[in-house]
């Protein structure tokens, strides 16, 4: 990863080298704006470039020994710890829970200086929500619900407003809609803009991470206007995929939504958040993912309310990189199981 992270003093320990490093900053909500549709028309996206940037990306220096700890302790921190299964027990999301508290073993995260490390949220299906929220009771992790009709959002429409009332009636602090597709393919830009808007205001409090499902909407320019059309109807994060799209979070599709929620904030001052999700399971791509963000939006990005990853087996990858850095071993992929 090129960062300028190995230019600075090495701090002792990884914590220092995170807490020097990636500044607590907060932001003003997204409200959305009236919809544009100049500013639609006239977004682009210019596929080989962007293909061509993505593709340097993974190759690049890594950081390396505390520095890397330090960003994978990070990016531990924004994690979304996600279990979207048709065989969800209450069980299992009770285990996902104490994993989203302690999501790295004690001795380790002492080792590391980290201790009190959490993920950034737990993300499950509405009938879930109760069981995740009373299990993080006292944490202050947020559970976070996908919504109206995930992942295909294609149940009545009268449902899948009142779905989110549900779930914000349960407990969850955010909530993960799904957009319509087809108003993306049929350039039905002020239908998306009004679902959005009309997602958000049923969210009321509950931020709403707005899942573009990237691998359904063909192009890239699709993905730009789509980002930026959630954003102007009021989203808080836009999201890549629901991960369970044959294609899902992709460097590519990344660059461009994060090319619009930039240029979101330099026309209107407000931050918008990024998710990308499904796929993404190796330490090695948190990194990649975290110096795309430092590189394209600056270090306020870094922060769980700017920046999600939805993911369900990548902590696992990541404490096994944490142990490695304290005891210079590797473990068995199987002794981090999730839930
Ligand atoms: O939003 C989160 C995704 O559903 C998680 O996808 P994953 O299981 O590929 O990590």
């Amino acid at each position: 990863m090129q960062t300028d992270t190995t230019a600075t003093t090495a701090p002792a320990t990884a914590a220092t080298a995170a807490s020097a490093q990636l500044p607590q900053l907060s932001h003003a909500r997204n409200p959305g704006m009236a919809l544009d549709l100049d500013w639609v028309a006239a977004a682009q996206a210019n596929t080989s470039a962007i293909e061509r940037r993505a593709a340097t990306l993974p190759g690049r220096r890594s950081v390396k020994k505390e520095f890397q700890a330090a960003w994978l302790c990070k990016a531990v921190s924004l994690i979304d710890l996600t279990t979207l299964s048709g065989d969800d027990t209450e069980g299992r999301v009770r285990r996902l829970c104490a994993k989203a508290r302690q999501p790295v073993r004690p001795d380790l995260l002492a080792a590391l200086g980290m201790e009190g490390l959490t993920t950034g949220a737990v993300c499950v299906y509405h009938e879930m929500v109760e069981t995740a929220v009373k299990a993080l009771e006292g944490s202050g992790i947020p559970v976070a619900a996908v919504s109206t009709g995930f992942p295909a959002g294609l149940s009545p429409y009268k449902l899948r407003i009142a779905e989110i009332g549900e779930s914000v009636k349960a407990g969850a602090k955010e909530i993960d809609i799904v957009i319509s597709r087809r108003h993306v393919l049929t350039g039905n830009w002020q239908r998306l803009y009004d679902e959005m808007r009309e997602m958000r205001e049923a969210a009321g409090e509950a931020h709403v991470k707005a899942i573009l499902a990237t691998g359904e909407l063909g192009t890239l320019r699709n993905v730009a206007r789509a980002s930026l059309v959630c954003m102007m109807g009021g989203a808080d994060f836009i999201k890549t995929s629901t991960g369970k799209e044959s294609v899902n979070a992709t460097l590519p599709v990344s660059l461009t939504m994060i090319r619009a929620i930039r240029e979101y904030e330099a026309r209107t001052g407000y931050k918008v958040g990024y998710k990308p999700a499904g796929g993404i399971s190796k330490a090695k791509d948190a990194l990649t993912y975290l110096a795309l963000l430092k590189d394209e939006l600056g270090l306020p990005w870094l922060q769980p309310d700017l920046f999600r990853f939805g993911a369900s087996s990548l902590l696992g990858d990541i404490e096994r990189q944490l142990e490695h850095f304290v005891t210079g071993r590797y473990s068995a992929a199987n002794r981090h199981p999730m839930g």
